[in-house]
């Protein structure tokens, strides 16, 4: 982890939208707003590192009021992926003890010049130990960001692996996976990223987001997913959990007495009123229930219950 440095470089204006959002309830736009800009010269967007940086101020403030966080100064929020700080300036105002953790130095270095104050560390959020974090930012964190699409589904299923240490993530992703996240049983959408996320939190759509607020455009429609956390998991060891998933949902088509034979040991048989469905049939309830009866149910205090088990999916 790096901490930022400065070093005086001027920005250019990407995309002129800064007329603001006006509407109630909406945060006040910050007194010196610039509209989203990238550093001129050599902070080009990367393709690499998913840099598709939003450039309309008026889904900028959309965005940042369907957040909220009540920590003094804001000491909880952490924005993971700031770039050039188009959320970040307007979460700044409101959140001045805010944290931002971007893995491009150019990132870094142009917030600490542009945001003054603003705590940024040069660091890959799929590294943080957001346990341990929590517990420096004395409670659980509310976390925001316009995600690096290529590791959206990694970095939301990390989130779970700290579910205790997380109140709310509210996140930029690709409409297509947060479909998938809020997809009720019995729908083609309904798969593992159903279960696990409405196991842990009670996800939202909020609204959809349009290529063209982002520069460079990304392919594909966006949206803003808000994932409340019970503060609860599953009830059942979490590798036995995942365990079922994996084997049921890579044969989706299968009835689960074929689909996960393989995890039955001897003198273990599926309940009769689970065999004959499919795995989207189940709610996610239902593969806790169906978990135990396979694994047995496990004593809470012999559970594995830190540690990565859903970022490898
Ligand atoms: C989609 S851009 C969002 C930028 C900015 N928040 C905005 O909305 O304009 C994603 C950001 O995540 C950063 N990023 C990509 N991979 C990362 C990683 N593994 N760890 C930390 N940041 C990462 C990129 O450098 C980029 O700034």
């Amino acid at each position: 982890m790096t901490v930022a440095s400065s070093s005086g470089r001027r920005s250019d204006t990407l995309v002129m939208d800064a007329s603001g959002a006006g509407g109630s309830g909406r945060p006040a736009a910050p007194k010196k707003m610039r509209p989203p800009t990238l550093p001129a010269g050599e902070y080009k967007p990367k393709q690499s590192l998913g840099q598709n940086f939003l450039s309309d101020q008026n889904y900028v403030m959309k965005i940042c009021s369907s957040f909220r966080d009540s920590s003094v100064g804001g000491r909880s929020v952490v924005e993971l992926g700031p770039g050039a700080g188009a959320l970040t300036q307007v979460l700044h105002a409101q959140y001045p003890d805010m944290m931002a953790v971007d893995i491009d130095e150019r990132s870094v270095q142009f917030l600490a010049e542009t945001l003054p104050g603003l705590t940024v560390l040069q660091s890959d959020v799929l590294q943080i130990d957001y346990t341990q974090l929590a517990e420096a930012r004395g409670g659980q964190l509310s976390i925001i960001g316009n995600l690096p699409y290529h590791i959206t589904s990694q970095i939301l299923f990390m989130l779970c692996d700290h579910y205790r240490s997380i109140a709310r993530a509210v996140v930029l992703l690709q409409l297509e996976v947060a479909q998938r996240i809020v997809a009720p049983p019995n729908c083609k959408e309904y798969g593992i990223l159903s279960v696990v996320f409405q196991l842990y939190t009670r996800p939202r759509i909020l609204f959809k987001i349009p290529a063209t607020v982002f520069y460079p455009q990304p392919k594909v429609t966006s949206a803003l997913l808000s994932l409340d956390f019970t503060g609860r998991g599953p009830d059942v060891d979490r590798g036995d959990l995942k365990k079922v998933l994996s084997t049921a949902f890579q044969q989706r088509r299968k009835m689960l007495r074929q689909s996960l034979r393989p995890l039955l040991t001897e003198g273990v048989t599926l309940p009769e009123k689970f065999s004959a469905l499919r795995p989207e049939q189940l709610t996610p309830q239902q593969f806790v229930e169906l978990t135990k009866a396979i694994f047995g149910d496990t004593d809470p205090s012999q559970r594995a219950d830190s540690g990565p088990v859903w970022r490898s999916i």
